[in-house]
This record gives C-alpha cells, sequence and structure tokens, in this order.
C-alpha cells in the first residue's frame, strides 16, 4: 500500500476542476500505457461537480471513452433510476454525456433488479461481474486504474461505516445492512477490494469533513474511521479543498 499524499484547493469548485483533469490525464495516461482505462466512481456531492466538470473540460474529447470500464465503489440499494442511487447521479452528469461502450459500463444491481429486494444475493451477483472481469492471476477482480472515493463527515468511505460488520466480511463485495445513513441497505466494495486499485484518490470538500479528514491522516484505524483505511497500490491521493484540510497537520502542508 502507498503512503498518503495530499493536494488542497481553494475551494470546492476548484477542487472539482482539478479532480477532473487529473481523472481525464490518468485515463490518457492509462490508455497509452494498456490500452484501455478503468474508473472506480463514487457518490455524493463533490463526485457529482467532479462530473460535471469532466464533461466541461475540452480535453474529455482525447479519451478514447469506448475503452475505458466504469464501476462503482458503493450503491444504495434502491429500484433502477432512483435520484438517490449513485448510478443515477453518475449517468445523468456524466455517463450519459460521454460516447462510452454500454457493455463496459457495470452498475451495481437495483432493488428491482434479477435478485430483487436481496441486497446479499446483489452483491455476490456484482462480485460475480468483477471476477468476470478479473486480469488474469487475479481471482476476483479486474485491473482498477483509479478508483474514486467520497468521505464523509463520520469518515466512511464507499459505503464501509464506522464500526459496522461489513470490516469483518472477506468477500470483495458487501451487502450493507443498517447504513447510518441513508438508505439503510447498500452495496459495497470492502475496503481489501478497495485496496488493489492502482490509485485511490479520496476527493473531500466542506468543514464538515475537516476532522474525518484529519483522523484519518492522523493514524485513526480504519474500523473507527474507514478512510484510513483505503489505500491504492500505487498511490493514495487525498484531494482537499481549504474547508476539509483546516485541521490537516503540518507535515502535509508543504503541499498545500
Ligand atoms: O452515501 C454516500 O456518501 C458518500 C459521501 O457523500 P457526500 O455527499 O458527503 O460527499 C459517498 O462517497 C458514497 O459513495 C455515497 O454512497
Amino acid at each position: 500500500m502507498s503512503e498518503a499524499s495530499v493536494a488542497v484547493h481553494a475551494d470546492a469548485d476548484l477542487l472539482a476542476q482539478a479532480v477532473a483533469a487529473r481523472l481525464l490525464v490518468k485515463l490518457l495516461d492509462a490508455q497509452a500505457d494498456r490500452g484501455q482505462a478503468s474508473v472506480v466512481l463514487t457518490g455524493g456531492r463533490i463526485a457529482a461537480a467532479v462530473y460535471r466538470a469532466v464533461v466541461a473540460l475540452p480535453a474529455r474529447d482525447a479519451v478514447d471513452w469506448a475503452r475505458v470500464d466504469v464501476w462503482w465503489g458503493d450503491e444504495r440499494f434502491l429500484p433502477a433510476g432512483h435520484p438517490e442511487r449513485n448510478e443515477t447521479q453518475a449517468r445523468s452528469q456524466l455517463l450519459d454525456l460521454l460516447p462510452l461502450d454500454p457493455a463496459r459500463v457495470h452498475p451495481m444491481p437495483a432493488s428491482d433488479g434479477p435478485d430483487g429486494a436481496d441486497p446479499e444475493a446483489a452483491a455476490a451477483r456484482y462480485a460475480e461481474e468483477l471476477a468476470a472481469a478479473a486480469r488474469p492471476g487475479h481471482a476476483t477482480l479486474p485491473h482498477f486504474d483509479v478508483l474514486l472515493l467520497g468521505v464523509g463527515e463520520d469518515g466512511h468511505v464507499a459505503s464501509v461505516f464506522p464500526e459496522h460488520r461489513v470490516h469483518y466480511e472477506s468477500r470483495p463485495v458487501s451487502a450493507v445492512r443498517g447504513s447510518p445513513k441513508p438508505p439503510p441497505v447498500r452495496i459495497t466494495l470492502t475496503l481489501p477490494a478497495i485496496n488493489t486499485a492502482e490509485e485511490v484518490w479520496l476527493v473531500a470538500s466542506g468543514s464538515d469533513k475537516a476532522a474525518a479528514v484529519h483522523m484519518a491522516l492522523d493514524g485513526a484505524g480504519p474500523v473507527q474511521l474507514p478512510a484510513a483505511g483505503a489505500a491504492g497500490v500505487s498511490r493514495t491521493l487525498w484531494l482537499l479543498d481549504r474547508a476539509a484540510a483546516a485541521d490537516v497537520r503540518p507535515r502535509f502542508r508543504s503541499l498545500r
């Protein structure tokens, strides 16, 4: 796992624009290296701003979107098209506006999908979809070039919440019942699955995230503060605005 590094931008708007620009470069580099690219999407407010910023950048057309695989790190287990689904947000703000190959877009199942309202079966189905795309030598997961995470006020990432039993799940995808943040039923990649990504970017905006950001970078344990347990294989990048970075310790300040 890689050491965390931190980049701080003046406000949420600049943060979203910077993350969008980084994301395009990351996808371009991956396509130059591997002929294809893969991204794991997140939900939440800053993610939506990033998606809008990607679409607004002219350089978006430099990416060959037909050779991008799109996965999700977590999903709110609601009917397809529900406005609170992370998929619905990503499609309306980003995916529907890009020339992607629909076969390479991999949403997590909805609660009115083939498994009905059974999140455990839906999680198992998504695990199978991931395994079917696994690279040789990796039994359960495909290669993720970059995995995006929002950070909750409580330090949750994806739908891995503090002190939740999902921390003791050994499979890469888990159903989550009793989420402290609505809706109560969700599906998530677990931290070990998240941590197989080449790069993990934790994106946080606003003063209500400052305490969680500070604790995650200051040695909190992952069960107490899940964001502390998210790390990419080659890079772990915290992308913050000034308000979210307000309590970050001086050892990171040279990067501000
Ligand atoms: O419920 C969720 O929340 C987090 C963070 O959302 P935000 O609006 O506080 O930025 C998000 O990362 C996660 O994917 C989502 O399911």
